[in-house]
């Protein structure tokens, strides 16, 4: 049984006697390379001294087991324990638990390390030896050759063979001894074996396992003093440790470090390109083999010197031993580190150097001269973040936080202050506030006028202006020699035509139609607006009217000179003379009666005095002195627009200067374009428009305003942003309209108590939905009034019919009709769809649907008048009055109201009308009668007025 078995508590036995224990055991966490680690119970056998005649340890220190043959390392004996200090607290044994694990770890390092040059060397030794053999024999042959009768020649001596060389060789490295087996921890203790005799063969046997060499030739060798085992029963193991002076020897010295020798290390032989003998690889017993294999390499030069102690009590430093085997091992590279930096500091990467080099050419890399503050302009608009104030003005955000703070204005960064609070930071930073707002987005109108040598001579646009019917397009078509009135529904001109017509000497001059209808006045008014001459077309029967003077005011607050045409002087009852005096009464002279206003007298059905006409035309242009530069970017003017179902969004558009070609960018009204296509008043795609030339314009994102300016752009994206912006104001203005004062809100409540009249308008182009929405608006009154859902260019849609649908509206479809799936939807939901081609018949039906909304009218006459005289009490039903009958009749049957000061105080019906006690129905003027009324009123008195009246019904007209 072992102590170790003695050790352990059983369970219902007593305690052995008197001894103490005599095994120490604990627990060695060892660490190894790349983070391994272990742990392990080490046992530590302590010396039991027996009685004052124990000279002899009861149990020997763990003797040298024979080593089985393969086991080569443990061939070595077993490391002795030391005495252990009986009085050796619990943190003393670790530490040198801990101290002995690590000086056992390091003996094992350095064990294999010893081999390892130890078999390199051996490996020099065969190599040299078997050079010399092979000269030796090469010598022989050559003398053997020499010799005339050759001697036999004696086999090689053993001596000679390396093999029987090689435990030689193995002493070497053996020299300094090593306290440790390399075996790492020997938990478990041997059993005293006595040492057998030993045997000749065995040293031998254990010398060939311990070299590298590989013959098995038992050829008996000195054995090594290291391995030579103490025979049994030495009490002592083989004393490894040199004894500590001063120190009791009988007593366990503490371990410490063994001033290891380092071996010389042989400069590293270059090895032979043959391998080493087949022999010996094959005899070479596997353990060792291992062990050569995992020493270091012999190619590195080792950095440290050889022979040099290692410092006895310095701590086993792994990551020393790590840096300097790395040290080692980089030490014949040339890394970029090492080239850049010979000391071996830490250099800088290429990449830092870089970086250091561009910021020197930067010029941030030297020292910061105190920088001049520069002022800056600072764009400022309505609204503004702090942070983006800051970056405008190239400060820190937190230093306009902090002044705004001493402002007392406690804002953080993300807030947004006003132009005002902005402008007072941007001062106090000393910067220049430039204030701007959303609108400079907008596209300015551009006023500059062009350079005097780039203006070119240009055809005068001319518009015909007149009431209707007055022969305008007539007019126009004979001047052009085309047709247009014929093709004109209900023969009236329901929008802006443009036309250029060529005249007889080449020169050119562009024309625009009006409608005469009170419904276009704004296109009349835009007409004036966009042309150089007014040709006023009176007709000669018919004289002046109504839409005559409008367009006479439209000409004069337009400043445009005017022609007076009188036409249809053809026809018998036509006047011209009296034309001319009846424009006296709007100021309009004529050369006739000494005024400077032309006028010429015409017949468009006949085709008399056209020609003076024209003349009359090209004198006023040339006093005009009419030019322009084609060659800038265009600009132009919307005279009509509409919604082409093949086409798309179209706009004739009359170009005021600059020559507009096709792709150019533009923005129109709220729209945006590149212009598609170009084509003229014929119907011919041209690739340019120069000034006063008429031309639709393809290419519109929408079909823009009756009046919009177009403006060529840079680019798609401005024009794009102009669009946005201009499209956010339309929307801004219609979802934007609060009543300014107590007097327009009062209106509004007024306006608000009318009945609606709901309605939604389609018509083929912009002029006339303008033309349109404007008539019905008109129509309004203080009962009832037009609201217009939607009103739009093209023809009647889906949509369109869905929201006439949800307000009962009827659909207004002009010159545009509904598509199938509208009307299909029309059909289910009982929308009315009507559908006009002349104006006055949809203003004319729009008038009576509106009155019939609100039904007949109710007309009130008065019948009788009587005063009232006196009043007495009737009883149950209240007052009767006596009255004097002053005007008409006063009829039982008929609706009563009492007035006092012309105040109704009472209205009802009589309930009965007596005259001397008698019921009469009815009582004249000049005689008396007493009545009483139907409801119980006791209100009367004296001096009160009594009236009777009818009610008639008529049907309402608005
Ligand atoms: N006898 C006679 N009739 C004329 C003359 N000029 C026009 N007319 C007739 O007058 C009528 C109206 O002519 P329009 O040219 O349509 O008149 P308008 O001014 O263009 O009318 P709106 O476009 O509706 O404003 C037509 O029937 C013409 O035939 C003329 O010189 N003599």
């Amino acid at each position: 049984m072992s102590e170790t078995d003695n050790d352990k508590p059983k369970l219902g036995m007593r305690q052995p006697l008197g001894l103490k224990r005599t095994v120490e055991t604990g627990k060695v966490k060892q660490s190894f390379s790349h983070g391994r680690s272990n742990t392990v119970i080490v046992e530590t056998k302590r010396r039991r001294v027996l009685g004052p005649q124990g000279g002899a340890p009861e149990t020997a220190a763990p003797a040298p087991t024979p080593a089985p043959a393969t086991a080569a390392p443990a061939a070595a004996p077993v490391a002795p324990s030391r005495p252990v200090p009986s009085n050796e607290t619990a943190q003393e044994r670790q530490a040198r638990l801990l101290r002995e694990a690590e000086e056992q770890r390091l003996a094992m390092q350095e064990e294999a390390r010893r081999r390892a040059d130890a078999e390199r060397q051996q490996r020099a030794e065969d190599d040299r030896a078997r050079a010399e053999e092979r000269a030796r024999a090469e010598a022989e042959a050559a003398a053997a050759a020499a010799a005339p009768a050759p001697e036999p020649t004696p086999a090689p001596a053993p001596a000679s063979n390396p093999v029987a060389e090689a435990p030689v060789q193995a002493e070497a490295p053996a020299a300094p001894t090593i306290s440790v087996q390399p075996r790492p921890f020997r938990p478990v203790e041997r059993p005293v074996i006595p040492a057998p005799e030993p045997k000749a063969e065995e040293p031998a046997k254990e010398s060939a396992v311990e070299a590298p060499a590989p013959a098995p030739a038992p050829t008996p060798a000195p054995a090594p003093v290291a391995a030579k085992p103490a025979p049994a029963p030495a009490p002592a193991p083989v004393v490894t440790t040199p004894p500590i002076l001063g120190r009791d020897p009988s007593m366990p010295a503490p371990r410490r470090f063994s001033p290891v020798q380092r071996p010389e290390i042989p400069k590293p032989a270059p090895k032979p390109a043959a391998a080493p003998a087949p022999a010996a690889t094959a005899s070479t017993p596997s353990a060792p083999s291992n062990n050569a294999a995992s020493a270091p390499s012999g190619g590195a030069p080792r950095s440290m010197p050889s022979g040099q102690p290692t410092p006895r009590n310095a701590p086993p430093g792994r990551p020393q031993q790590r840096d300097r085997k790395g040290d080692e091992r980089r030490g014949g590279k040339l890394t970029v580190t090492r080239a850049l930096n010979e000391d071996g500091a830490r250099a800088r990467s290429l990449a830092a150097l870089k970086r250091a080099r561009e910021k020197e050419k930067r010029g941030f890399g030297g020292p910061r001269e105190p920088q001049i503050k520069q002022v800056r302009d600072v764009q400022v608009p309505e609204a503004i973040t702090v942070q983006e104030l800051a970056n405008r003005m190239a400060e820190k955000g937190a230093d306009l936080v902090k002044a705004l703070f001493k402002m007392g204005m406690p804002v953080t960064m993300t807030q947004t202050i006003d132009q005002d609070t902005a402008e007072l930071l941007v001062t106090e930073f000393g910067h220049n506030i430039v204030r701007v707002s959303d609108s400079d987005i907008d596209l300015a109108l551009d006023t500059t006028e062009d350079a005097v040598e780039s203006l070119r001579p240009r055809p005068p646009v001319v518009t015909i202006m007149g009431h209707v019917d007055h022969g305008k397009t007539s007019l126009l078509d004979a001047l052009r020699g085309t047709d247009v009135v014929r093709g004109e529904a209900g023969g009236i001109t329901q929008h802006i035509g443009a036309y250029q017509v060529t005249l007889k000497d080449k020169s050119k001059v562009t024309f625009l139609d009006t409608p005469g209808h009170e419904a276009f006045t704004q296109m009349r008014a835009r007409g004036a607006d966009v042309t150089d001459i007014v040709v006023l077309v009176v007709a000669a029967d018919d004289g002046l009217m109504p839409q005559t003077i409008e367009a006479i005011n439209h000409t004069k607050a337009a400043g445009k000179p005017m022609i007076v045409a009188i036409n249809k002087i053809d026809k018998h009852d036509a006047n011209a003379q009296r034309v001319r005096e009846r424009l006296l009464e709007h100021d309009v002279q004529v050369e006739d009666m000494g005024g400077e206003t032309q006028d010429v007298e015409v017949s468009a059905l006949k085709k008399i005095g056209l020609d003076t006409l024209i003349e009359k035309i090209q004198l006023q242009a040339e006093l005009l002195e009419l030019t322009a530069n084609p060659d800038r970017a265009a600009e132009g003017s919307v005279v009509e627009a509409k919604l082409d179902k093949g086409r798309g969004p179209v706009a004739t558009v009359l170009v005021t200067r600059g020559t507009l070609k096709v792709g150019d960018v533009f923005v129109v009204g709220a729209e945006s374009g590149k212009v598609r296509a170009l084509v003229d008043d014929k119907g011919r795609q041209v690739k340019e428009a120069g000034p006063a030339m008429p031309v639709e314009v393809l290419g519109l994102s929408g079909v823009p305003q009756a009046g919009d300016l177009l403006q060529v752009v840079e680019n798609e994206a401005r024009a794009r942003e102009v669009a946005e912006y201009r499209q956010s104001v339309l929307l801004q203005k219609r979802t934007t309209s609060a009543p300014a004062s107590l007097e327009s809100m009062f209106s509004a409540l007024k306006a608000n108590q009318a009945k609606e009249y709901p309605l939604v308008v389609k018509a083929d182009t912009q002029g006339t939905v303008e033309a349109i929405v404007a008539s019905i608006n008109k129509i309004a009154s203080d009962l009832i009034k037009a609201r217009i859902l939607h009103s739009g260019v093209g023809g009647i849609t889906e949509s369109d019919v869905t929201l006439a649908a949800a307000s009962g509206a009827p659909i207004i479809g002009f010159n545009v009709r509904a598509n199938a799936k509208a009307r299909e939807i029309a059909e289910r939901n009982k929308v009315a769809l009507k559908y006009y081609d002349v104006i006055y018949d949809l203003i004319d039906e729009i008038r009576a649907g509106m009155a019939g909304e609100l039904g007949p009218e109710a007309f009130e006459t008065v019948v009788g008048r009587a005063e009232i005289r006196e009043v007495f009490s009737a009883g149950k039903i209240g007052k009767a009055a006596g009255l004097l009958v002053t005007e008409g009749v006063i009829r039982k049957a008929l609706k009563a109201r009492i007035t006092r000061n012309d105040v109704i105080i009472y209205q009802g019906e009589i309930n009965s009308l007596r005259r001397f006690k008698d019921d009469v129905a009815e009582v004249r003027a000049g005689l008396e009668c007493g009545v009483t009324f139907t409801q119980n009123f006791t209100d009367i008195k004296p001096g009160d007025y009594l009236e009777t009246f009818e009610v008639e019904l008529r049907e309402r007209s608005l």
